[in-house]
């Protein structure tokens, strides 16, 4: 069934190219107002899944449903023009014997002064004010690209499918103009659905993620959840650098160096990879070949050895060879932290940011 509120729906869309499936049974919704990030690394079907969508792509399988209203099932094939959705891709084009005002207003229907009106507000909310009469080989790439948006934006869409929209943007305008046209799609209460292959780009943006890999969907939530509770091990390294701690699991119970886990659920005998992300280790000082007392939160201390320390700003990273095996653990540690080489100091683990999965 289809709610009112979801703008699009698709229903076990797949596709193969050559016999090798690129998208698998992919099912997801996106309601009014709401913008959906399609992340995932390359290649995995994130851009076939939306130009199924925006409908230059025929499925093999599945439905579609703009508005509640089937664009692609078995009987039905709507062209792009007909399926009422604003289109965003990476190879735009812009119009180049149109003024950038004439790109903007292409799609725009109604008397020249509101169109005017329409085209001013946009080109201001991206920076380009006083740009209007100028023609797209007078721009520069990023420019070109922020008219390509607004162009996109300009008829207010009720739908809008964009594949790595701000990707040809420096870091310098990219949040701007990220920041810009979210403002400008959620006053126009559209459905966004927004390919990109970059984790911080997606909690920037989303209500919601749909994590894709290997042609499915691997996990669904908001940002917060995503991030916090990731489905698998490679689903939490997607989004950060990890450390990761093998043991085997012997009556739900992991024993490490840094003391015992409780592991249930996982095969009596079979290992499992406890993953921590960097931010979630403790650094502490060595006092004579001791380390702090081990704490219910965090386990026992172990013993490593500064290889070396990095700075990146907002945080310092320090690389960790342990004593116990001669693995490397990462921890990173905010503001300025930089051992020396050879430097020994004991790290502890914050439990409750462990994640336990099969060993990979
Ligand atoms: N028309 C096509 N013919 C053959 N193979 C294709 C075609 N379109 C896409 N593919 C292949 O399907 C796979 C998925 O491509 P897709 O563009 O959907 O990935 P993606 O996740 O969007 O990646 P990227 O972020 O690199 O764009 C790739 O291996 C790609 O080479």
């Amino acid at each position: 069934m289809t709610s009112s509120s979801e703008r699009i729906e698709i229903q076990g869309l797949s596709r193969s190219f050559s016999g090798r499936a690129v998208v698998s049974d992919v099912s997801l919704q996106v309601a009014a107002g709401q913008v959906m990030c399609l992340l995932g690394p390359s290649g995995c079907g994130k851009s076939t899944t939306l130009r199924m969508i925006a409908g230059v792509e025929t499925p093999d399988q599945g439905r579609i449903l703009i508005d509640g209203q089937p664009v692609f099932d078995a009987g039905v094939n709507l062209p792009p023009e007909a399926r009422g959705v604003g289109l965003m891709f990476q190879d735009f084009a812009l119009f180049p014997h149109l003024t950038v005002a004439g790109n903007v207003a292409f799609g725009l229907v109604g008397d020249k002064a509101t169109k005017l009106r329409r085209v001013e507000e946009l080109l201001e909310k991206v920076g380009l004010s006083g740009f209007g009469s100028k023609h797209p080989h007078e721009l520069s790439g990023g420019e070109q690209q922020r008219v390509a948006l607004i162009r996109a934006l300009a008829p207010k869409p009720r739908v809008m499918l964009m594949d790595e929209p701000f990707s040809g943007l420096d870091n310098r305008l990219r949040d701007g103009i990220r920041d810009a046209t979210l403002e400008v799609l959620k006053a126009e209460g559209a459905a966004v659905l927004l390919v990109t292959h970059e984790p911080e780009e997606a909690m920037r943006m989303a209500d919601e993620i749909a994590l894709m890999r290997g042609g499915q969907i691997v996990q669904r939530g908001a940002p917060y959840n995503i991030y916090n509770a990731p489905v698998d091990r490679a689903a939490a390294a997607f989004f950060s650098d990890i450390n990761v701690i093998r043991g085997r699991s012997t009556g739900a119970l992991t024993e490490t160096p840094f003391g015992a886990f409780l592991t249930p659920g996982h095969l009596d005998g079979g290992e499992v990879d406890i993953v921590i992300r960097p931010q979630h280790l403790k650094i502490d000082f060595d006092r004579a070949g001791r380390g702090p007392n081990p704490t219910v939160s965090e386990g026992s201390p172990a013993r490593g050895i500064v290889q070396r320390a990095r700075y990146l700003g907002h945080a310092s990273l320090v690389e960790f060879r342990m004593e116990f095996d001669g693995s490397i653990l990462t921890a990173s540690v905010p503001g300025v932290f930089l051992p020396k080489p050879d430097t020994v100091l004991w790290l502890m683990i914050r439990r409750d940011r462990c994640y336990v999965f099969p060993a990979a």
